[in-house]
């Protein structure tokens, strides 16, 4: 017997609640392919007041169930799933067809929390506008990435995605639909951003927006040594992380490492010409290890001077450099993936404060990503500020002003992936074992100690909101964090 049969389910969600095999199997993987957990019903919702009435019979109930929320199922480790509970497949509010409603005049769109950013972008581009930070890719749900941060090359500018966020409704793990914003219950809105799904299910979000920019200058330059490479990362965003005006400009910073490990244009659509690609190919057999910066720029804006010094070279000219002028929708939408059943996505996603990159080049890609020669897909580098983060949420970063983001995006076959996971292991234990105090992002770890040095000092306030707005543990229990020992 399952929990949800011993608790009364309100008879408007029958038709909704569905436990045949296919909704099962659908929500039982994600993404990563690593995690299987078969939850006892899967809810497709056609409101808000549906999702509301959910978590309210499990928190009636004497033993409640746990319910999590599947955005578009792009976690990597089940933190979508809810073993023996309920997943609230968000896809059936999608299918409604509405849930974005764009305000020009005061730059902001009402998104539900199930819209995919894809369609955030397509709807307001149409109207003109659109909004100032993304993530690499798009098919993410918003209620996903808010839960998280949801961080690309706009972050040091803009912050993350979590920064760009004026207003919110949220299902609380008590059932109540409350708003919340910086000056109205304040405390659920610092908790949720960034909060991985432990205190309530957003279901709108009040996103700031920009004047859309037609087209940008999309640029990638080479590098073969990491304090080049480095030097011109952080030249460029502190020309431009002053609050300057967010009009009529586009920057975007990011940084990947190339390995010899098939083609340099991995993940983006289509970058560098053809015919180049032998002479790129052979650099970084040259040299091991070929670092790239990849920046987009609003054509004859003061981002795009400063691109022109860095192609000039600071103190080294880079090894190689090519740009070409796209749609910033283009841009926007460079990252196109398709995905083979058989493949798992073992990812590993870190923050490391400036003070430890030096030793992370060194003994990660250097010592461990090179020389295992098992990494096959793209491996980011780039900068943010802290400061473009907000403290009271509860997205964890490092404590330095300047700290990079790290993503080694490995694609394996679906039963060698512990092989990764070792390497992830081996790239965590070379962090702690030099103190470079690493954070992880999209988080994942098996053990209560794990979560408390993870959160660190917001752990209190985690708890604290843990206990004020879900007081029950019936959020999100995939993510392991308060119920770890049901999966
Ligand atoms: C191919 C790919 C590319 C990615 N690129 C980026 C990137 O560039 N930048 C970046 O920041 N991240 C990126 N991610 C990570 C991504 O942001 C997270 O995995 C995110 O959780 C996925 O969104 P989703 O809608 O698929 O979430 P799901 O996997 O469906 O849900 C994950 C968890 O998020 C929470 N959640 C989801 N919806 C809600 C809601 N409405 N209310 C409350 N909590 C909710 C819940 O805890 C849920 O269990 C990428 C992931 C993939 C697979």
């Amino acid at each position: 017997e399952t929990l949800i049969n011993r608790c009364p389910i309100p008879h408007e969600l029958s038709d909704k609640l569905h436990v045949d095999a296919t909704s099962i199997e659908s929500v039982s993987t994600d993404y990563g392919n690593i995690v299987h957990n078969k939850p006892a019903a899967v809810l497709y919702p056609t409101s808000v007041q549906d999702i509301s009435s959910l978590v309210k019979a499990s928190f009636m109930c004497c033993v409640p169930f746990g319910i999590s929320v599947r955005g578009n199922g792009h976690s990597t480790h089940g933190q979508d799933m809810a073993y023996n509970g309920v997943v609230v497949d968000m896809k059936g509010l999608r299918d409604s067809g509405k849930g974005i409603s764009i305000d020009k005049e005061r730059r902001f769109a009402d998104v539900g929390g199930e819209q995919l950013w894809i369609d955030v972008l397509n709807a307001t581009v149409k109207e003109g506008v659109s909004a100032v930070s993304w993530t690499d890719y798009l098919k993410l749900s918003v209620g996903g990435t808010l839960s998280n941060a949801g961080i690309s090359g706009q972050a040091f500018r803009y912050g993350p995605q979590i920064s760009n966020v004026y207003e919110m409704d949220v299902v609380t793990g008590k059932g109540e639909l409350l708003t919340c914003s910086r000056y109205n219950n304040s405390e659920l809105f610092y908790a949720v951003l960034g909060g991985l799904g432990q205190f309530g299910i957003i279901t709108r979000a009040r996103i700031a927006l920009d004047t859309h920019i037609n087209r940008v200058r999309w640029t990638q330059i080479l590098y073969s040594n990491f304090s080049d490479f480095i030097e011109a990362e952080e030249y460029y965003i502190s020309q431009l992380s002053e609050n300057e005006q967010r009009i009529n400009e586009i920057s975007y910073l990011e940084g990947g490492i190339l390995f010899d490990n098939g083609t340099p244009n991995n993940w983006r659509n289509f970058f560098f010409p053809p015919a180049d690609i032998p002479k790129i190919t052979s650099l970084i057999k040259n040299y091991g290890i070929i670092y790239s910066v990849e920046v987009a720029t609003t054509i004859g804006s003061s981002a795009d001077k400063h691109l022109q010094r860095l192609m000039e070279g600071l103190n080294n000219v880079p090894e190689y450099s090519y740009a070409k002028n796209v749609s910033y929708v283009d841009f926007l939408t460079r990252v196109q993936i398709t995905v083979q059943k058989n493949e798992s996505h073992p990812w590993l996603n870190i923050f490391i404060p400036k003070s430890g990159i030096s030793d992370f080049n060194s003994g990660v890609f250097r010592d461990i990503v090179l020389k295992q020669n098992i990494t096959r897909g793209p491996v980011l580098f780039y900068p943010m500020l802290r400061d473009k983060w907000d403290d009271r949420m509860s997205a964890v970063i490092p404590d330095e002003d300047i700290f990079y983001a790290a993503g080694i995006l490995y694609t394996s076959g679906a039963n060698d992936w512990q092989v990764y996971e070792d390497q992830n292991k081996a790239i965590m234990e070379f962090c702690d074992k030099y103190g470079i105090e690493v954070k992880q992002y999209l988080p994942n770890y098996a053990t209560k100690n794990e979560w408390i040095t993870h959160f660190g000092s917001k752990w209190a306030t985690f708890k604290q909101r843990k206990a004020l707005f879900d007081p029950k543990n019936i959020m999100s229990p995939g993510q392991r964090i308060f119920n770890y020992y049901l999966n």
